[in-house]
């Protein structure tokens, strides 16, 4: 809860998340029973471990003994590549659809508390197939918790959204986004959009030009977390991208944000992941004010909400507290985050009803 009078606002208006990976709603406590369920112990990959319990000099890390000893590590990131060796050692107890389901469930739970009324989650296919893991195991998963959290009226409309992972080599993204076109997951609907994530420096944009070409899906990529600008220039020229994930960096670049503006590209801002991959050395220093000043569109999210210390409507207060914006700015934000999703029209409809309300209660100017 943060000390602002427009708290409450926050907390009613309807919310659109674009940016959440699914892989990174996994909190402690639900990443320890499934390794106990799973017979999975969970090492740290950047300690060794004491060579008294290490036969091999010590090359397999510590292992974790608690979710409280994990949450600790996770209090300390350095980067984004060392946080993301924490994310994949958390996929290693991710094993079958009942996993993906509570998974999934517990995240959608989460939201719909924070008035998420529609959710893109990402997922990472490549990072599971070397456990054996099908996209189809994941898909069944993530359906069952959407069709439960329907029957139980949470209210959230929900897409999946694949992302190639950067850190692997092209060619395997390559392989893996023609399997899943093949497969038919992008013309039934199971899947939506595409997005490119993990690792950032050294990888740009433009190595991925080919696949996104053959995407007849919306396009999403990552850029401008801790690259560049010139990787978010990149995003939008050679993959022809409707959005861009965090695009922080583009606030180096007044040309850039002017493109950015022009072209009504939607960034979809994670302050609080910005702040844990100390990407900022506060949430004031995320961009916001130059973005609602150069009239670049953006929506808050949660990026990795299990890892970074705060769900949605956190972001939204970290926001608030650093800023100190109006109801109108609000407004504007909320606005944008339901335009720049992908989902239908009549969907988007609902959602900016729901919003004109609870602006008129609020006291805002709505329309
Ligand atoms: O913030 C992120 N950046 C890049 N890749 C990611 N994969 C999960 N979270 C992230
Ligand atoms: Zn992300």
């Amino acid at each position: 809860m943060c000390k602002s009078p427009l708290h409450d606002l926050l907390v009613n208006l309807p919310k659109c998340e674009h940016h959440v990976h699914l892989e990174g709603t996994l909190s402690p406590s639900l990443l320890f029973s499934l390794a106990a369920k799973n017979n999975i112990v969970l090492r740290d990959p950047s300690s060794p471990a004491p060579a008294t319990t290490s036969p091999n000099g010590g090359e397999e890390g510590e292992a974790f003994t608690s979710p409280a000893h994990l949450a600790a590590r996770y209090a300390n990131f350095s980067s984004l590549d060392d946080f993301l060796a924490y994310y994949y050692v958390g996929f290693s107890v991710l094993r079958d659809a009942d996993d993906f389901e509570a998974l999934t469930y517990e995240y959608l739970v989460r939201a719909a508390q924070d008035n998420v009324r529609h959710a893109e989650v990402f997922f990472d296919p490549q990072g599971h197939l070397p456990r054996g893991v099908s996209v189809e195991v994941v898909m069944e998963g993530f359906g069952r918790a959407v069709r439960r959290a329907e029957a139980e009226g949470l209210g959230i409309s929900v897409l999946l959204i694949p992302c190639l992972l950067r850190h692997l080599p092209v060619e395997h993204s390559a392989q893996v986004f023609d399997s899943l076109v093949r497969d038919g997951h992008f013309a039934s609907g199971a899947l939506s959009g595409l997005g490119l994530c993990s690792t950032e420096i050294d990888r740009p944009p433009e190595l991925y030009r080919a696949i996104f070409e053959r995407a007849k899906e919306h396009g999403t990529a990552h850029a401008g977390e801790e690259g560049p600008p010139a990787y978010i220039a990149s995003a939008l020229s050679e993959l022809s991208v409707s959005r861009i994930d965090h695009g922080v960096r583009a606030a180096q670049s007044a040309e850039l944000l002017a493109l950015l503006a022009a072209q009504k590209i939607l960034l979809t801002v994670c302050p609080l992941s910005n702040l844990a991959l100390r990407g900022v050395q506060r949430v004031a220093d995320v961009p916001i004010r130059a973005f609602i000043d150069a009239g670049v569109r953006f929506s808050i999210n949660s990026d990795d909400p299990a890892y970074f210390g705060g769900y949605i409507l956190d972001n939204y207060c970290a926001v608030q507290e650093a800023f100190g914006l109006s109801v109108g700015e609000w407004e504007g934000i909320a606005r944008a985050a339901v335009e720049g999703s992908w989902c239908v029209e009549g969907r988007k409809g609902e959602i900016l009803r729901e919003l004109e309300g609870v602006l008129v209660e609020f006291g805002g100017v709505s329309g």
